[in-house]
């Protein structure tokens, strides 16, 4: 599967048009890189025709004070050239700086909030590779393109000091653009088809072996280590092997430059020796043309060969834009807008893309208030019922309501404020825990947070982290087991104080112990709510209003514990087996 074709890419024209707009934030940077570009390559071209007239002043004979004279400006016009180069260098990469750093924001911005659906039929490491390689293809480039910025300057300027020499020299010169405009209409199109066929086998690549890291217990369980090896390998192999199209495409696009200026300045050698010996041009004005010739190389080479960065830069770039013009719906919600209410379950029916129907035509009704215990064998589809239910993708087809009113119609906010969802993976991110609460309550005061973790049983061990709510905890610092996780994840939800509720399996990762804690926690989260409870213990059932067991994705029994206990079927068979 090609995971690019799934994510957009924009097209030429706005991928132009997104940058030159984040450019034009910084117009105080932008004008004073402008000038300073300028009056540095004015300063240097103007060495090489003051080094033509040294020479023609040693051919006339002339005086050591009208050489020394020249030779003191030559070196005044060097060290300004040296300073105000470093000076636009430095401005010219601050300003591109910012205009990719406001759209690294856009990016990450889109990226946290488009929706799951899309997210997981687009595969994560298609996203992942555009906010990470993407980006840092195009930060990186920023040097370079304050380079070509610079490089541009000097060639305009040097032809401007072209045309205070002889113009049939500078005549002579311009032989190398046709050669420079052939090879780029051959390159230009070639390297653009080349780099995004790089950037986009570099993106199944980072798919290839996210999924089977992300699997990887999977890929054990069944056998499968060799099987994926394989095809990560032949990932990276098409990855490799789309580089080195693009490297030897570029490897042409190099001899033509060699060649280009190669005939160049055999052409202005040429003409110079012509003219001088015809008495038409000095000396002087011919060594000033070869220099600024040979001046032009360093620059215009490096414009003709960014065009390859360039390219590569501009396809990551179009990669970011493309996501930046997502759509994802703002909220139009005020805050406080709350649908409290029931939850009610249409014809629900859903298939994982590319998959079979994994649930099959449910209908619930929960009441406002009311809990709903999700019980079933393993691959039921009760963590896909529960996550349509808690809106976190939609469903494939039937409607869900909340409130009365159908939950695409509410918007992120919206749905935030009114499902509070735990997943089966629950994350604990870097940074403080009072920062990592914060993130479902940025306003939260710390008594609201203790108040959060008590409730969900959590408060004592909080007190006894070194640092109490101010501990850093996550990856690479403190520890926290499983089981704390999820009760972190609980008291996120606790804050959040949503009016329904979606826990899915929120004590299955604890030992005995800790098991218990958790179902305390999730039963004190339940109260007063409307819940969905997906319950692997049963005692975690039993304390629900109503049960709803699940079996090849549809509901195969609902009732209250008490009358499915009576009703001897299913759920009375795994009580029975629960309580032995
Ligand atoms: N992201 C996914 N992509 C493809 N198939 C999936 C995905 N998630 C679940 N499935 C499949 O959908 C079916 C129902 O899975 P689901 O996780 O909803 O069942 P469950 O009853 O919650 O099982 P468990 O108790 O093991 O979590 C299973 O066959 C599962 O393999």
């Amino acid at each position: 599967m090609s995971a690019t074709t799934i994510l957009p890419v924009a097209s030429g024209r706005v991928t132009v048009a997104t940058f030159w707009r984040n450019l034009r934030r910084c117009p105080l940077l932008a004008w004073a890189s402008v000038v300073t570009s300028v009056a540095a390559s004015g300063a240097a071209v103007v060495v090489p025709i003051l080094l033509g007239r040294l020479v023609d002043l040693v051919v006339a004979g002339g005086s050591v004070d009208a050489l020394l004279a020249t030779s003191a400006w030559i070196l005044g016009a060097g060290l300004m050239a040296a300073v105000l180069t470093g000076a636009s260098r430095w401005l010219v990469t601050e300003w591109g700086m910012r205009a990719c750093a406001d759209l690294r924001e856009e990016v990450l911005d889109r990226a946290l909030r488009m929706d799951s659906a899309r997210l997981e039929s687009a595969g994560s490491g298609d996203v992942a590779s555009r906010v990470t390689g993407d980006v840092e293809q195009v930060a990186d480039s920023i040097r370079l393109a304050a380079g070509i910025f610079t490089a541009l300057v000097t060639v305009v300027i040097t032809f401007a000091g072209f045309a205070t020499l002889d113009w049939r020299i500078a005549l002579a010169f311009l032989i190398v653009f046709p050669v420079h405009v052939l090879s780029l209409r051959r390159f230009v199109p070639r390297a653009k088809r080349l780099y995004a066929a790089e950037r986009e086998a570099a993106a199944v690549r980072t798919q290839s072996l996210l999924t089977t890291f992300t699997g990887a217990r999977t890929v054990h369980a069944y056998g499968m280590a060799q099987r994926q090896g394989q095809r990560v390998d032949g990932a990276s192999r098409n990855a490799v092997t789309a580089r080195l199209r693009a490297v030897r495409g570029f490897l042409w696009f190099a001899n033509m430059m060699n060649y280009a200026e190669a005939i160049g300045l055999t052409a202005v050698l040429l003409t110079g020796f012509l003219l001088v010996r015809a008495g038409e041009s000095s000396v002087g004005d011919v060594t000033a043309a070869a220099l600024l010739f040979h001046r032009l190389f360093g620059p215009l080479g490096m414009l003709l060969i960014s065009f390859n960065d360039v390219q590569s830069a501009g396809a990551a770039l179009a990669r970011l834009v493309g996501i930046t013009g997502l759509d994802v719906p703002e909220s139009r919600a005020r805050a406080g807008d709350r649908p409290a209410g029931g939850i009610g379950a249409k014809a629900i029916g859903h298939h994982y893309p590319g998959g079979p129907t994994v649930v099959h035509d449910v209908s619930v009704e929960i009441a406002e208030g009311e809990s709903l215990a999700v019980v079933g064998e393993s691959g039921a589809g009760k963590t896909t019922l529960a996550a349509i239910l808690g809106g976190v993708f939609p469903a494939a087809e039937g409607e869900v309501l909340l409130g009365g009113r159908p939950i695409a119609d509410l918007d992120p906010a919206e749905l935030r404020r009114t499902v509070g969802v735990v997943t089966q993976e629950v994350h604990v991110f870097a940074g403080t825990l009072a920062d990592d609460l914060r993130l479902a309550a940025p306003d939260a005061a710390e008594e609201q947070l203790w108040e959060a973790l008590r409730l969900v049983g959590a408060d004592q061990w909080v007190a006894a982290l070194p640092e109490g709510l101010h501990t850093r905890v996550g990856e690479g610092d403190h520890p926290v087991t499983p089981g704390q996780a999820q009760q972190v994840a609980l008291a996120r939800v606790a804050l959040l104080d949503p009016p329904i509720v979606v826990l899915d399996e929120a004590s299955a990762e604890a030992g005995s112990a800790g098991a218990r804690q958790l179902e305390l926690a999730s039963a004190a989260l339940v109260r007063g709510r409307t819940a969905v409870v997906v319950a692997h213990r049963l005692t975690q059932a039993q304390s629900c209003d109503r049960i709803a067991v699940m079996a090849h994705g549809r509901i195969v029994e609902l009732g209250t514990p008490e009358e499915l206990v009576a009703a001897g079927g299913r759920y009375a068979e795994l009580w029975a087996a629960w309580q032995r």
